[in-house]
């Protein structure tokens, strides 16, 4: 019998990759290509999603290629994808009526306002789970629905949009809803990606009839919502398409809660942060949904076919690696990499703290005027402390919404798994080892995010029987343990707070 294989496809904010995943969870293909960022005013962030089912496209095809295989041996395709991006588009001609507007999107920020100043912020809280914020779909299909046509066309009237929403001409969804509707002609999204949409309630796991009529969104738009590793299939792709095969797509998860799957955190007080542009810290909580009441979010970690949802904890913080691009763009620093001697260059910052609250506060904070700040320079300041305040930064971010984490659910986290572009600086994860006083695990396999979607859809089709076979490919790259005293690691913590509270009192200055 000819080998067969599991596919997926990685949906980022920067690029798109397709990953080919054996039965052991080892890569047996890959490819990835980059599309363009547009800002068209300072805060606003969007995506062209015609570029991105093209890059789709083009990646499933090299990533096929450099594995050396026919599409026809895989046996599933899976799907991870960034959160929260939004999009509207024509039912029939598939065409978007405006780019997508990306997670990282703040234009909405003045209606969430709006919703402060109701109270209605513990009304959206117990319904989502979620911190009402721009980061959130819902204003940002609000926003299209009411701007997006006269932007293009002149001529017609803003409710024109609203009249095609409502008669299902039109179709909204968040980039798996895109790709699968692309991929197999059907209007699916999965119960993770609801979960970040604002609309969606994760106790009665189904839209919200009045989040819809306080956003203007009608209900014939949205897609029918899925386990994300489901035995139904979401679809097929088409024998005639671009793959010229028809293969199932059988599972879709958020980018974070792949993560989550592909580090195989399947149990209750299972924990993983992913460094990326902003790190993503999930906590899962098993079959409970678990009340923050400290800036933390509620949210569905995965779901499988006939059993119940579980859920997860989460953390988001903004920027992270963000702040290691910004370094390069000052010039302070050639590449990333270069963080790691320049930091340990130094024995301290020197008193030097720096928050980079670029586009806000993400938790536990969530303040979205906050703006990036460094405090406690010298004469004496080099750039090894400016660079070493960076990477601590991520430390103490982290730190903050570890211990949120632990005080929300009550677990105290022994290891916490790693992963991402930022954990293979090796400084970074002692230095995160040190602050949080856990220990630090990071897989060998570090492309979890599309692991965990080759897992959601491959346990869909049989391809793996359960979950114990997922846990016996998880293995270890190395382990960072705590060094440093408790004492010297709460010294260094300690005036952290006063450097977020300085970034904070800029916005509330102005
Ligand atoms: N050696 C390193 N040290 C610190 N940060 C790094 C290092 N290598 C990459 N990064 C950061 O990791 C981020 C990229 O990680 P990735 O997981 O690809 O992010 P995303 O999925 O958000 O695009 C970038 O912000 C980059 O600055
Ligand atoms: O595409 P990433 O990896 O930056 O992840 C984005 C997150 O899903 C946003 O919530």
């Amino acid at each position: 019998m000819t080998d067969t294989y599991v596919g997926a496809i990685d949906q980022g904010t920067t690029g798109t990759r397709f990953m080919v995943f054996d039965r052991d969870g080892q890569v047996a293909g890959n490819a990835y290509e980059k599309h363009e960022q547009f800002y068209p005013e300072p805060g606003w962030v969007e995506h062209d999603p015609l570029e991105i089912w093209a890059n789709t496209k083009a990646v499933v095809t090299a990533g096929l290629a450099d594995a050396g295989l026919e599409a026809e041996q895989v046996a599933a395709l899976g799907i991870t994808n960034q959160r929260e991006t939004t999009l509207v588009w024509d039912k029939d001609t598939g065409k978007p009526v405006h780019n997508a507007l990306v997670w990282q999107d703040r234009r909405t920020t003045d209606r969430v306002e709006e919703l402060q100043d109701e109270d209605k912020v513990e009304w959206i809280r117990g319904k989502t789970g979620l911190e009402p914020d721009a980061y959130f779909s819902a204003t940002k299909t609000e926003w299209i629905l009411d701007n997006a046509e006269p932007l293009k066309l002149q001529s017609h009237r803003a409710s024109d949009l609203h009249d095609r929403a409502e008669s299902g001409e039109l179709l909204m969804g968040t980039i798996d809803a895109w790709l699968i509707y692309n991929l197999t002609g059907n209007h699916i999204t999965d119960v993770t990606n609801a979960s970040r949409t604002m609309l969606y309630n994760v106790h009665e796991m189904a839209w919200d009839g009045d989040l819809l009529a306080e956003f203007g969104v009608p209900e014939a738009m949205l897609p029918e919502v899925r386990p994300s590793s489901d035995e139904n299939l979401y679809g097929h792709t088409d024998p005639d398409g671009f793959l010229g095969a028809e293969i199932p797509v059988a599972g879709a998860l958020g980018d974070q809660q792949a993560a989550l799957f592909g580090q195989t955190c399947f149990e209750e007080g299972d924990a993983k942060n992913t460094y990326g542009t902003g790190s993503f810290y999930l906590m899962n909580t098993g079959t409970e949904a678990v009340e923050s009441d400290h800036g933390l979010l509620t949210t569905i970690a995965f779901q499988r076919s006939g059993e119940p949802v579980r859920y997860a904890l989460e953390g988001s913080i903004f920027a992270t690696g963000a702040a290691i691009e910004w370094l390069e763009d000052v010039d302070l620093i050639n590449n990333a990499a270069q963080t790691a001697d320049l930091a340990s260059a130094v024995d301290s910052t020197d008193g030097v703290y720096l928050v980079p609250a670029f586009t806000g506060l993400g938790a536990p904070h969530w303040d979205g005027r906050a703006r990036g700040t460094i405090v406690g320079m010298t004469r004496g300041t080099r750039k090894e402390h400016i660079v070493r305040a960076t990477l601590e930064a991520i430390a103490y971010q982290t730190r903050d919404v570890a211990e949120a984490m632990e005080a929300d659910s009550g677990i105290e986290t022994t290891t916490l798994r790693v992963d991402g572009g930022a954990v293979k600086n090796d400084f970074l994860c002692q230095l995160q080892a040190d602050v949080i006083r856990t220990d630090i695990a990071r897989p060998e396999v570090d492309e979890t995010t599309a692991l965990g979607s080759a897992y959601a859809a491959g346990l869909a089709v049989g391809y793996w029987a359960d979950l114990d076979e997922l846990r016996e490919n998880w293995r270890v790259d190395r382990e960072f343990t705590p060094e440093i005293p408790v004492e010297d690691a709460d010294r260094m913590y300690s005036r952290w707070d006063d450097a977020v509270e300085r970034a904070r009192d800029w916005a509330r200055e102005e």
